[in-house]
């Protein structure tokens, strides 16, 4: 079967510094992948290969066994830790918003039926991510866990097939990122979505994804760390038993790291 993803022996690279060097790899339709790795590693231009943000230097990236083309398209949808919504929009602009740029890309607004009905699906977006008493609130108005509910709204809004999630839940407290862990875990599986998000905290990937790829440099050069780019170090499938390799939890560490006698995915 055509994996819905395909990287072909990427390579990223600024001038002579190398971000990413011989990234081969293939992410399945409807997967979980959690991607982790140190500070720098290059994670985050990972995510915009995929969003289509970044040109490989080298290398090619495959949608449907297609070359992707080199720009955002409307199957792929991405929330980041922080700013991903507008200020001066309330929760239901923002979200109707996307359907707007989507469906009148010139004015980016809609009239009459065509409007009502993206207020509707707007609507059943935010109830979606349980909003639905804060349609006409403004985003400074709300808490850090509204807000990125509010984003997942905004992305998922257009019904991507991929939501790519840049550490979504970085910023919030403990309490709130367990209730956005049991969101994200009934969208995925509600709508079918393929997942990839980064996160610092590998409790958070091993927990979520059903596959982990961890980044790191698998050569360096003391004198020129530039040299070398980072790479796949782990590319873990996982199940309920498997638990992080203790050489991963030195290098990334994380708060909340699964334990052995606890199922893994507690609400699934
Ligand atoms: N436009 C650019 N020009 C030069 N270097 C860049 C550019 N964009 C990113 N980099 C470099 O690429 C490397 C990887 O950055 P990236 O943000 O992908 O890492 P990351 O693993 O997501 O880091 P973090 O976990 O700290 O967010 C960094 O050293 C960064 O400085």
């Amino acid at each position: 079967m055509t994996p819905l993803l395909e990287l072909r022996n990427i390579w990223v690279e600024y001038g002579d510094k190398i971000v990413l060097e011989r990234v081969s790899l293939e992410i399945a339709e409807r997967s979980f992948v959690a991607v982790v790795g140190p500070s720098g590693a290059g994670k985050s231009t990972f995510l915009r290969l995929i969003l289509g943000q970044e040109a490989p230097s080298r290398g090619q990236v495959l949608l449907d066994g297609k070359p992707m083309r080199p720009e955002c398209g409307p199957d792929r949808g991405v929330v980041f830790q922080r700013y991903s919504v507008f200020p001066h929009l309330t929760a239901l602009r923002n979200v109707m918003f996307g359907i707007e740029c989507a469906q009148a890309p010139f004015a980016a607004r809609l009239f009459g039926a065509q409007r009502c009905a993206a207020r509707e699906t707007a609507v059943e977006m935010l109830a979606a991510v349980g909003l639905e008493h804060s349609l006409d609130v403004y985003p400074a108005q709300m808490s850090g866990g509204m807000q990125q509910r509010l984003a997942i709204a905004q992305a998922l809004v257009k019904h991507p097939r991929i939501l790519l999630l840049d550490e979504p839940f970085g910023a919030l407290d403990p309490g709130i990122r367990l209730d956005m862990h049991a969101l994200i875990t009934r969208l995925w599986q509600e709508q079918g979505l393929t997942i990839v998000m980064v996160t610092h905290d590998i409790g958070e990937a091993f927990k979520l994804g059903t596959r982990v790829l961890a980044f790191d440099k698998r050569r360096h050069d003391p004198h020129a760390p530039h040299r070398f780019g980072a790479t796949t170090t782990y590319d873990l499938p996982l199940d309920r038993k498997t638990l992080p390799p203790q050489a991963l939890v030195d290098a990334i560490g994380g708060t909340d790291l699964p334990r052995p006698d606890l199922p893994r995915r507690d609400f699934a």
